[in-house]
């Protein structure tokens, strides 16, 4: 039976391309917007979802973030690093100087920032539900809004005309998408392996992130994004989104996962998959599998008095 993955649609969104390139077999089920596309998932419409993470010039994309924080568990089965492009796209005949509303995903409107300031100072930008989403709408003869930012595949797929190529403000942008699924069997181990998880502070005093950090830094685990987010109970209270190198069969990350378990209020497992970019962890000293091993069997002689 084919895979079936929910993704942030409509047809033609980045995230469309993410999918493709993840599961090229995959059966796609469009939502109309992240929390959607998880929500299919959870409830088994689909086996799993691809949505984006965070990208290269905004960071975080704090709804998928705050979704895999709450509710029902999902799990990172893999990622992949999207390199995005961004197009102006029109009904054919509309050109700059009528443009007066442009409509698109707010990451686009931050990757798109000196574009729109250079070209379109006056127009009013208004933030979309997708790319996609902003594309198909400007294609209905009705719409009040002249103008979509999407990937030009969008423009090709609504019959909008391209009057302005990769207009981000950096040509090398690159979004993160995940592939998430209801929990089951991790991912082998690759050696090239990314953890993600977020950790509910006990309580608030301080040093208490340090704390956390500590559990990473001296097991040699070493981070590769960390976002603190609002737990919603009052100004000044967050909890903290964690990535790190490596997988949690090897010892010293989930040596580091129970010494946050022991301090944290909660963690919450987010997965343990391959890398996109390949790269592996470069180990301290006596932080590798067998140095672990060979310290657990040393405790073991010294508990028993063999010393
Ligand atoms: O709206 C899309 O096409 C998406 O997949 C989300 C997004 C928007 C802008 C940059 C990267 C991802």
């Amino acid at each position: 039976m084919p895979t079936k993955l929910a993704y942030l649609g409509p047809e033609g969104t980045f995230c469309e391309a993410a999918l493709r390139i993840l599961a090229p077999d995959a059966e796609r089920l469009p939502c109309a917007n992240v929390t959607a596309a998880l929500d299919a998932a959870r409830a088994g419409e689909a086996d799993g979802a691809v949505v984006p993470l965070e990208n290269s010039v905004e960071g975080a994309i704090t709804v998928t973030l705050d979704e895999l924080a709450w509710g029902e568990p999902l799990l990172i089965g893999a990622e992949l690093l999207l390199p995005v492009e961004f197009a102006l796209l029109v009904r054919p005949g509309t050109d700059l100087p009528h443009i007066k509303r442009v409509y698109t995903h707010p990451a686009a409107i931050t990757q798109c920032r000196n574009y729109l300031a250079r070209e379109l100072p006056d127009a009013v930008v208004v933030a979309a539900p997708s790319t996609a989403a902003a594309a198909q709408e400007v294609s209905s003869p009705g719409s009040p809004y002249d103008a979509a930012i999407a990937p030009s595949i969008a423009g090709e797929h609504y019959g909008l005309a391209e009057l302005a190529s990769n207009i981000g403000d950096r040509d090398d942008t690159v979004t993160r998408f995940v592939r998430v699924s209801r929990p089951g069997a991790l991912p082998e181990p690759t050696g090239a392996d990314r953890t993600s998880l977020v950790a509910f502070l006990r309580d608030d005093h301080p040093g208490a992130l340090l704390e956390m950090l500590s559990e990473f830094a001296v097991r040699g685990v070493n981070l590769t994004r960390i976002e603190s987010r609002p737990t919603g109970d009052g100004i000044g209270r967050y909890f903290f989104h964690f990535d790190a190198e490596g997988h949690v069969a090897e010892a010293r990350v989930g040596e580091a996962l129970s010494g946050l378990h022991r301090l944290s209020d909660d963690v919450r497992f987010l997965g343990s998959y391959p890398r996109a970019d390949g790269v592996s962890p470069e180990l301290r000293r006596g932080t590798s599998g067998p140095d672990f091993a060979e310290a657990a069997g040393w405790l073991a002689r010294i508990r028993a008095g063999r010393v």
